[in-house]
């Protein structure tokens, strides 16, 4: 294509929202207009289902749950009262316990105000309040936040020790919608451990945010905690930034939440107009669609060229991947869908992997993050009438033109600044764009049947090691792993048997062994005594 036709093809396929100051640009996805009238019927079953999802529809059938995370920004959208009530109450409640931490009205009951914040949590209960902090957070806090997202000791003990000397001014916040997810639960322990150590009593310092009656919100009132936010069973974990677990941290940090959900309302409004060509959702879906082939066959590479956008793609993985990556589809078919997502950021990305993207397997799409405003006040020139955000700007367009001549093609996404407003319509624009391309390849994005298999594999492997250590302790003798596997009556599970063998002794965790690792067969095992 020339020039011309290019610069017309940009601005017939050009979405703008005034109000957001927002545009998003797939003018260099190479579809035709046949591609997108073949589409139309898809779309136009999407906006119907989307419009019964937002009726209260039970819209993830395999689960029997309504999906309301769009109800969260505008809770008269909600299908009755009681949940219009919950919602309203539930952002009341936060920003009245936001407002009583800061002035120190709820304070801790061994210093003058809480200054830090511990979330505990994991998935769609860690990731979006982790976005969110790297891109919103004021450069000093009302609460400075710091996140548990995993079962790694390491991890753990990185995280509390510059809080070690804080317990007694840490809000801790334990984030889970099941209240049994198992990195979480010990995370808890362990930040209960550290209160323990110090001789600080944890309940006034723990919060709960969790579904009705979890084993979570049962122990926060038996253990007498500070407060318990609910988590609504129609909110999914991928989709809750803009319920209380998104919206708590973010207020005590000092983030405006009625501003991160006024933008995701003005996005909900725009991506609720059932004409392709004026939803931008409908356009992103169009996009992901046209590139994969509707099935998912090529990767979708997020650069956001700005620090602060940092976690978006992060993010997004787990929206996109857990709604769209599905063996079968509503009829039971087996497809195979979603949609790989991953990316940091640009231009740093440029001077790692995009060499490959240039030039490399062809497997990808990008999507370009561009964000207008460069910083407060002005900028030094590092040329003459050049400044760092220029060179930021010009490597976006270069980046875009120099793989759009070789065959790749590119979604650009603006926005004007980095701010509540235009965060919340990122988080809008990218939960209802995935919602339409569910029902363009008819699978059910609510649910993730797949996560469980690993969760019970590994709830397997724990069972074996009781197993296994009680077998060592009756045996008093040296046994192999054969004789170990025997022992425990659980010979088919020998290579498990190895591992937790090799785990223990690494930890010295009362288990001898005898010979070289290496060599499972020759090793003898022993308990310590
Ligand atoms: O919030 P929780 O119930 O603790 O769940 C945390 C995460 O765990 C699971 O594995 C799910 O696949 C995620 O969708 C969820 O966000």
């Amino acid at each position: 294509m020339d020039a011309a036709s290019l610069w017309q093809r940009y601005q017939d396929w050009l979405y703008a929202h005034d109000g957001l100051g927002f545009y998003l640009d797939i003018s260099r996805m190479r579809f035709d207009d046949r591609f997108v009238s073949e589409m139309q019927p898809k779309f136009d079953k999407a906006f119907a289902e989307m419009e019964k999802l937002e009726a209260g529809a039970i819209a993830n059938p395999d689960e029997g749950r309504m999906v309301g995370h769009y109800w969260l920004r505008d809770a008269d959208l909600a299908p009755n009262g009681q949940l219009k009530a919950e919602i309203k109450d539930t952002l009341a409640a936060i920003d009245t316990f936001a407002t009583k931490i800061h002035s120190g009205e709820i304070k801790p009951p061994n210093a003058p105000k809480f200054t830090d914040i511990l979330s505990i949590g994991i998935g769609g209960s860690a990731l979006g309040p982790q976005f969110v902090a790297e891109a919103l957070a004021p450069v000093v806090p009302n609460l400075n936040i710091h996140f548990l997202d995993n079962t790694d000791p390491t991890g753990i003990d990185r995280t509390l020790a510059p809080l070690r000397d804080k317990l007694s001014s840490t809000l801790v916040l334990v984030i889970s919608k099941s209240g049994g997810t198992p990195e979480t639960r010990n995370g808890a322990i362990e930040a209960k451990a550290a209160y323990a150590a110090a001789n600080i009593p944890h309940g006034p310092h723990f919060v709960a945010i969790t579904g009705h009656d979890s084993k979570l919100e049962n122990m926060a009132k038996a253990e007498g905690w500070l407060a318990a936010f609910p988590m609504h069973d129609w909110v999914g974990g991928r989709t809750s930034e803009l319920s209380a677990v998104g919206l708590l941290p973010a207020a005590l940090q000092g983030i405006d939440i009625h501003q991160m959900l006024a933008g995701a309302k003005e996005m909900d409004e725009a991506t609720r107009i059932p004409e392709l060509k004026q939803n931008p959702a409908a356009l992103l879906a169009l996009a992901w669609y046209f590139a994969g082939n509707g099935k998912g066959e090529k990767d979708m590479v997020v650069l956001p060229y700005k620090d602060s956008l940092l976690l978006f793609s992060r993010y997004l993985q787990q929206l996109v991947m857990e709604s769209l990556g599905k063996e079968k589809d509503l009829a039971g078919n087996t497809v195979y869908q979603g949609i790989a997502v991953y990316g940091n950021k640009g231009s740093t990305d440029q001077h790692a992997y995009v060499q490959q993207l240039r030039e490399g397997v062809p497997n990808f799409f990008m999507t370009f993050i561009e964000v207008l405003k460069d910083r407060d006040g002005g900028s030094p020139e590092v040329e003459p009438g050049v400044t760092c955000g220029d060179y930021l700007s010009g490597l976006l367009q270069g980046t875009r033109q120099a793989l759009y001549e070789n065959n790749r093609d590119s979604v650009t996404v603006t926005i004007p600044e980095v701010n509540e407003r235009t965060v919340g319509a990122l988080i809008a624009l990218y939960e209802r764009a995935v919602g339409l391309y569910a029902t363009l390849v008819n699978i059910n994005a609510y649910h993730q049947p797949g996560v469980e298999a690993g969760k019970k594999a590994a709830a397997g492997v724990l069972q074996l090691q009781t197993k296994v250590v009680a077998a060592l302790q009756e045996a008093q003798r040296p046994l192999s792993l054969v004789e170990l596997a025997t022992a425990a009556d659980t010979t088919e599970q020998i290579e498990f048997i190895y591992k937790i063998i090799r785990h223990l002794a690494a930890n010295n965790r009362g288990v001898t062994v005898e010979g070289n690792l290496a060599q499972p067969a020759e090793l003898k095992v022993t308990a310590k005594r």
